[in-house]
């Protein structure tokens, strides 16, 4: 009884849409898991040496909780084989715990639904923009107030997105701790025009729209200045030719929205860290549609 769970990386806020709008991306952290005498963890790749290999591996502790939720417990040897950079933005802890969510469902042979889903993610992580793309697939938008409600959009199939890695961890917390508690109300309307300006662009296919719909007074001009020569390396992307650039999630990858040009667009934007001294790739990802899979092995 061994198999695998491929969970996909993901792209979340897109600018205004904090904590509201994520797209899951067609890079795979892929978990291999069977019953076990014990509990043990392996990690290849990303985070081979950071990362615990105890029982608070996040991966384990959701694949426990789901487990003791379900009114079970069954050890498991697990082996993380992780593909998606650590602390950049790209929903790497959205992945271990839609993947330790799933992995409890197929050892338990019990199928949740998606708000018991949410609840155990929101334990590790209180915000659906990376866990719900990562369980989905595709573009989703998702609002939450004790309640989930969510919808998945239509994702235009010529849009890509490049995303550029600096070699600069950011964890999630930390890119949260720099943002205020309130916001004056002209902010709150700025961002409330443009997500729906941004939805509506990628409706219509309308992409000369999406550079001022990307544009954002909630988080990015808080935590630019975490990434140094932020603002550079947008405007870099906008004259490669992208249409909308913005910081993936908490950072501190930098997503670029474009139907062509992908690597004059990748390349533009690495050569502001190069100059820097920040080592930094770019990575050029198609939007996955299906979300998590389970496969026998
Ligand atoms: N693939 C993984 N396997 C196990 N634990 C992970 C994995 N990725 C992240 N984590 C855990 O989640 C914690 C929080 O990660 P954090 O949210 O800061 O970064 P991230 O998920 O890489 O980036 P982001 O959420 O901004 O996309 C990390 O300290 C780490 O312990
Ligand atoms: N919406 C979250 C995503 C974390 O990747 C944030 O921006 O903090």
């Amino acid at each position: 009884m061994r198999f695998k769970v491929s969970v996909p990386a993901s792209t979340s806020n897109l600018g205004p849409g904090f904590d509201a709008l994520g797209l899951a991306l067609s890079l795979y952290n892929e978990f291999l898991f069977e019953p076990s005498d014990f509990y043990s963890v392996e990690i290849e790749g990303e985070g081979k040496e950071e990362l615990p290999k105890d029982e608070s591996n996040l991966f384990l502790k959701t694949y426990r909780s789901t487990m003791e939720y379900l009114g079970l417990n069954q050890p498991i040897k697990v082996k993380l084989i992780n593909r998606i950079p650590l602390g950049r933005g790209l929903g790497s802890s959205a992945t271990a715990i839609v993947g330790g969510i799933l992995a409890a469902e197929r050892i338990s042979g019990k199928k949740l639904s998606l708000p018991e889903v949410i609840d155990i993610a929101f334990k590790f992580e209180p915000h659906p923009d990376n866990v719900l793309p990562a369980y989905t697939g595709g573009f989703v938008v998702a609002a939450t107030n004790g309640d989930l409600h969510y919808i998945k959009l239509d994702w235009p199939d010529d849009l890509k997105v490049v995303i550029v890695v600096p070699e600069l961890f950011l964890s999630t917390e930390d890119s949260r701790s720099v943002l205020p508690e309130s916001y004056p109300k002209k902010d709150v309307i700025f961002n409330i025009q443009r997500v729906a300006l941004l939805l509506g662009a990628l409706q219509k296919r309308d992409y000369g729209l999406l550079k001022e719909a990307v544009k954002d007074r909630i988080h990015q001009p808080y935590r630019c200045d975490l990434i140094p020569s932020f603002w550079e390396v947008v405007s870099e992307g906008y004259k490669a030719g992208a249409y909308a650039v913005y910081l993936s999630g908490a950072g501190s990858c930098i997503g670029a929205l474009a139907d062509g040009n992908f690597d004059e667009i990748g390349r533009a934007m690495c050569n502001v860290f190069d100059a820097l001294g920040i080592e930094s790739r770019y990575l050029v990802l198609d939007v996955d549609r299906d979300g998590a899979k389970i496969e026998e092995l």
